[in-house]
């Protein structure tokens, strides 16, 4: 059992809500509605915003040179692929750089990402890598999961981009090797001590994660 595989069975409501979330159902399912997969788009742009940040800061976090390039790599993962990517989703749902950049965070978008900058910026490395984690590994899980369970339908699926892309083997080998250097971290950093804490910050972030699906699927009235 790896840290992920330990920090996964500490909080498995908050895992199961996350990864299984209606969200995800119905997006499978291809019945998800077409607005709420737009309102997840924008908001998950203004998310790899701040993801972009949380990689900065842990090449800050690093007390070792294969640390900050560790870091280094995953901010240009978001930067130079992740971005691009989601941009020209964006694009193929309607949805210009214009309209993106016009876009305001909404509450459940500044909990997550500031939750997780918050948790880099009062720990360390580890706290980081920790809250981190649901993000690339349970994304890579949950791309995975859907693949299968579509099977050869997926070439004409609604959903099929999206899935395609965190199913896909570069999405697949980021979370391995998000998932390797995690353990790693915790080989070197973690006290049998500090784990009630990462657990708990690992559940809160998964949490998190369950809100942002959900803040897709309940789209606020105007204020
Ligand atoms: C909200 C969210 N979590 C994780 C990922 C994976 O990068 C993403 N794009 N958006």
């Amino acid at each position: 059992m790896d840290v992920f595989d330990r920090l996964k069975a500490a909080a498995p409501d908050a895992w199961a809500s996350y990864v299984e979330h209606d969200f995800v159902r119905r997006m499978g399912e291809g019945s998800l509605p077409e607005e709420a997969f737009r309102t997840y788009l924008v908001q998950d742009y203004l998310f790899l915003i701040q993801f972009a940040r949380a990689y900065a800061l842990a090449v800050y976090k690093g007390r070792s040179l294969a640390d900050m390039r560790a870091a280094q790599a995953g901010l240009s993962a978001i930067l130079d692929v992740e971005m691009g990517l989601h941009v020209r989703l964006c694009a193929r749902w309607g949805l210009s750089p214009d309209d993106l950049e016009a876009a305001t965070e909404e509450t459940g978008t500044v909990a997550y990402t500031r939750f997780v900058l918050d948790a880099g910026a009062a720990g360390d490395l580890l706290d980081l890598h920790v809250a981190l984690a649901p993000c690339v590994i349970g994304y890579a899980e949950i791309g995975r999961r859907l693949a299968e369970e579509i099977g050869p339908g997926l070439a004409t699926h609604p959903y099929r981009e999206w899935i395609g892309e965190y199913a896909g083997e570069a999405y697949q080998e980021l979370a391995t090797s998000a998932r390797r250097h995690l353990g790693d971290l915790a080989a070197r950093a973690m006290t049998e001590s500090r784990f009630p804490d990462l657990a708990r910050l690992f559940a809160q972030a998964s949490r998190l994660e369950a809100d942002f699906w959900q803040m897709a699927l309940d789209p606020r009235g105007p204020r």
